[in-house]
């Protein structure tokens, strides 16, 4: 189990901030082996800053990090995958190159790089890119190296910050499934990302978090227990007025009427959608992880 706890860091304060800058107050969470686990939080709020300490990037004012019940070091970190925010690709080397030469330096052979190497471009549909420059690849492209760099030594842990960012949907599916794969091989996943309904689909926990602490965390059905489910109606052309004094909200698009309601009696609300107009829908909608996050970081 890979164990983050209780992290805090403090930036030095420039003259905007003399009293310097918290970025973390407290960040902690634990991912299992086998688990993805989706990192999310607005901008500055303290997603990249938690990675970098993971991987020995910065260091803590206080708090820990360990794998397998033991305190990470140098050596163990070796065998961690990780994508950071600022990638970290030679512009000039070869694709090929490049892919063998990180192998090399967490520690493969000669041959076992090679190998890797060319199991993972296949994989992530580089080969024919092989001997280009980085330089000269598309973004998407990139991050594919990218992503390969941070999985040729067949890492223990996968750490990643937005490897999903800029990319098209063919690229998001392959770097998914790639991930998936390692996952379901025994690897606990972290990545951090924007895109909310990507972490929903891929991610078995979610952990949220704002201003430096965690505000949520756990797997999307124990954040969705948490929250209140939404009544949803959808009333075709009613009368102005209808849904005055309902504990909800109305949304007007052309002549349907769409309100959504927390909580309060449904059978009434039913009653005056039915003596508004023609009832379209009537059902309730578990949040999405944007209406949890929206709400968590609020
Ligand atoms: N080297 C630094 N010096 C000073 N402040 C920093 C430094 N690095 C990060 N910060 C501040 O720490 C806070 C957390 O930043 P961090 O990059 O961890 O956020 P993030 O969640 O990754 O954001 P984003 O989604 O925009 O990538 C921000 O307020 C940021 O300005």
């Amino acid at each position: 189990m890979l164990e983050i706890s209780e992290l805090r860091k403090r930036f030095a304060g420039g003259p905007d901030a003399p009293g310097g800058k918290v970025a973390l107050d407290g960040v902690g969470f634990s991912v299992r082996p086998g688990e993805m686990y989706g990192f999310v939080g607005a901008n500055g709020a303290g997603k990249t800053t938690t990675m970098r300490i993971v991987m020995g990037v910065l260091q803590a004012d206080s708090g820990s990090v360990s794998w397998d019940g033991r305190l990470l070091d140098y050596d163990a970190r070796r065998r961690f995958g990780y994508m950071p925010e600022e990638r970290g690709l030679y512009q000039k080397m070869r694709v090929v190159e490049q892919i063998e030469y990180f192998g090399r330096l967490h520690g493969l052979s000669a041959p076992a790089a090679r190998k890797a190497t060319e199991e993972l471009m296949e994989r992530l549909g580089v080969a024919e890119r092989r001997n280009d420059a980085v330089q000269a690849l598309s973004l998407g492209n990139q991050q594919r190296v990218q992503l390969a760099v941070a999985l040729v030594h067949d890492p223990e842990v996968l750490v990643l910050d937005e490897p999903f960012s800029g990319l098209d949907p063919i690229a998001v599916d392959a770097l998914a499934t790639t991930l998936q794969d390692r996952c379901r091989g025994g690897v606990p996943v972290i990545f951090s990302s924007h895109q909310l309904d990507l972490v929903e689909r891929l991610c078995d926990s979610v952990g949220i978090v704002a201003r430096g602490r965690m505000v949520a965390s756990g797997t999307v059905a124990e954040l969705r227990a948490a929250e209140s489910d939404t009544l949803r109606v959808v009333v075709r052309d009613p009368a102005p007025g209808w849904a005055d004094g309902l504990p909800g909200t109305v949304t007007v698009n052309g002549d349907r009427h769409v309100l959504r309601v927390s909580g309060g009696d449904d059978q009434e609300v039913l009653r005056r959608a039915m003596k508004a107009g023609r009832v379209e829908h009537f059902g309730v909608e578990q949040p999405t992880l944007t209406e949890i996050f929206k709400e968590a970081v609020a």
